[in-house]
């Protein structure tokens, strides 16, 4: 076990491992021991002696009978062993999503983790069963080869004229193959993500009759997986053959020897052919050391790639949670704050913003402008370059991520509804509710409308994803879910899909019980939320560059004003970015 993949053996674990290695390296040794018999008995067989012969056929029975119970035992153990080890890595793995920064979601990250849950653990795991090969593949020929240079060195040595060719061809196909391994390694990913990214827009795709243009993402990193698959397999093409060549050679090198000796009169012809036997047993489990390689780099990638998301750093929490105490209102300022995604240029630049408790802000700015940031860095997806993201006065580092995250309410544009009833879904926001409070929260958010035209009510099922219900219900079920919780805060990212006249009605009545008495930061795509918000922030160049309402921002005649009359003119809200002045979307 390598150190890479002992790292990740379960602490309870590691002694019954240890204990199973030690009985796989006999059980390679004993099998080399059996194999070695072989010398005495078919020397005795060729020389006509066959109740010597006999006797010899007793202890090869035997550890044939007691090699077989061994393989059961020792199969049944590394199943145990295995399933265990795979048991506590998807715990492990659950655990560390829990606790992963919610940033790392959005991120690359997240499209890595059907691959690692289904390739990396498996493989990993897996590495008990290629152990057993793998030892096999070394101390069986090993044991042989000291057995056949104890009975004769000559035909020992030119057996042995095959391991340094087998181990350059290891090295070789170490070389040759790393880099086509992480390659073909990215390329799954890459055509996985692709499938599951071309399941998920066939509605979109077929609604738009792009069947054939949705197809073509997918074809590309379907071919690109398939260039990988063939550049790796042709990557270890040399050091196969090489090690096959080396065998052979062996091979060649063996049975020349025994030839020479034989003819020589230095080797009876008998003990010559029983010794070649031995020496052919010594070199064929070699010819499966090269394949075992790459199997055994490819549990260490998989270790690899396992430890790097167990090593992903938790956002530092507080030890204790004296400073919710000081939270003294449901207000949230950020002040000064500067921000960067990993590798990314600088998003928001010395950006201050006060939202006040109980009001609604709503944050208009151009695409990519750091709007949805701005409500990450609240929630705490990420930490702060610099400056600080303080609710109720409280730097929300200080606070327990639990404590920060009970104030707060989402409401995303991209709601996810479970595949459950209407109200479980809204229930979700706050698992202790009352059926009472379940029921008002849907009423209040005009949900109770939808559960009606629903074929079994309120047991009705709303698919995965929510997908059995439109845009603008999903909506409401989000804002029931903010209602039911009934969290201070509430972080909104307003629908931009256009809405029909019903539910847009619907939503705003729903939006605004949300807003009565809670502090509200909505990314504005309608021009009604943006006029009937108590103050509205303009963020461009990663700034609030004016703060106000919308009839101060007017008589302001700045940013706000330029892009309303743009509004005006060209009767649409949203700028291109890129432009100077700034809007949300259309009203
Ligand atoms: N997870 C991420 N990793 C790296 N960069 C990101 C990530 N999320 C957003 N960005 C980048 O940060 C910038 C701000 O994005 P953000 O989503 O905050 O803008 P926005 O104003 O909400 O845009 P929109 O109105 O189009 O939703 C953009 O350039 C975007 O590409």
């Amino acid at each position: 076990m390598t150190g890479r993949l002992r790292g990740l053996v379960p602490a309870d674990q590691r002694a019954p491992l240890r204990r199973y290695l030690g009985a796989i390296c006999g059980y390679a040794v004993a099998e080399g021991a059996a194999f070695a018999v072989l010398a005495p008995l078919l020397t005795a067989l060729l020389q006509g002696r066959t109740a010597t012969a006999g006797r010899w056929v007793i202890p090869l029975a035997a550890a044939a009978v007691v090699g077989w119970w061994a393989h059961y035992y020792l199969g049944s153990r590394a199943l145990r062993l295995s399933t265990a080890w795979r048991r506590d890595l998807y715990t492990r793995f659950g655990d560390r999503l829990l606790t992963l920064p919610l940033g790392w979601f959005d991120a690359a990250g997240a499209g890595t983790l059907p691959q690692l849950v289904t390739g990396d653990v498996a493989r990993v795991a897996g590495s008990v069963f290629l152990a057993q090969a793998l030892l096999g593949a070394i101390l069986t020929p090993a044991t042989l080869a000291v057995v056949l240079l104890a009975l004769d060195w000559r035909l020992g040595i030119a057996a042995l004229a095959a391991i340094p060719v087998v181990l350059v061809a290891l090295g070789l196909a170490r070389r040759l193959t790393a880099r086509a391994e992480a390659a073909d390694h990215a390329a799954i990913t890459d055509a996985g993500a692709r499938l599951v990214e071309f399941a998920g827009a066939q509605p979109t795709l077929r609604a738009a009759g792009q069947n054939e243009a949705g197809r073509a993402e997918l074809d590309r990193a379907l071919a690109a997986q398939h260039r990988a698959a063939r550049r790796q397999v042709i990557a270890s093409l040399p050091g196969e053959y090489l090690g096959e060549l080396g065998l052979q050679l062996a091979f060649t090198a063996l049975l020349c020897t025994g030839v020479a000796l034989a003819t020589h009169d230095q080797l009876g012809p008998q003990r010559m052919i029983a010794l070649v036997v031995v020496g052919i047993s010594l070199l064929r489990p070699l010819d499966a050391l090269v394949g075992l390689g790459a199997d055994l780099r490819g549990a260490q990638a998989s270790a690899a790639r396992l430890e790097e998301l167990f090593a992903v750093a938790a956002l530092p929490e507080p030890t204790s949670s004296a400073d919710v105490a000081r939270i003294s209102h449901a207000g949230v300022d950020l002040v000064d704050v500067h921000f960067a995604y990993p590798g990314g240029p600088e998003v928001l630049r010395g950006l201050t913003l006060s939202i006040p408790a109980g009001r609604t802000t709503a944050l208009v700015g151009v695409s990519g402008g750091g709007k949805t940031t701005v409500t990450r860095l609240i929630a705490r997806f990420h930490d702060v370059d610099a400056g600080t993201v303080r609710l109720g006065g409280v730097d929300v580092r200080e606070l327990p991520s639990a404590e920060l995250l009970c104030r707060l309410a989402f409401v995303f544009q991209d709601v996810y509804l479970f595949d459950g009833t209407v109200e479980d879904n809204i229930r979700f926001g706050r698992p202790d509710a009352t059926d009472a409070q379940v029921r008002e929260a849907a009423r209040r958010a005009r949900v109770d409308s939808i559960v009606a035209r629903l074929p079994g009510g309120w047991a009705a099922r709303v698919g995965e994803g929510g997908r059995l219900l439109s845009g603008g219900e999903r909506q409401r079920v989000a804002i029931a879910r903010a209602l039911c919780r009934d969290a201070p805060i509430v972080l909104l990212d307003e629908a931009t899909a256009a809405l029909d006249p019903e539910n847009e009605a619907a939503v705003h009545a729903a939006l605004a019980e949300l807003a009565a008495e809670r502090t509200v930061l909505v990314i504005a795509h309608r021009l009604n939320t943006v006029v009937r918000a108590d103050q509205i922030a303009v963020l461009a160049d990663g700034q609030v560059v004016e703060c106000g309402s919308h009839a101060d921002l007017l008589a302001r005649d700045g940013h706000y004003a330029a892009f309303w009359r743009d509004r005006e003119r060209a009767g649409g809200w949203r700028l291109p970015a890129g432009n100077p002045q700034v809007g949300p979307v259309r009203g």
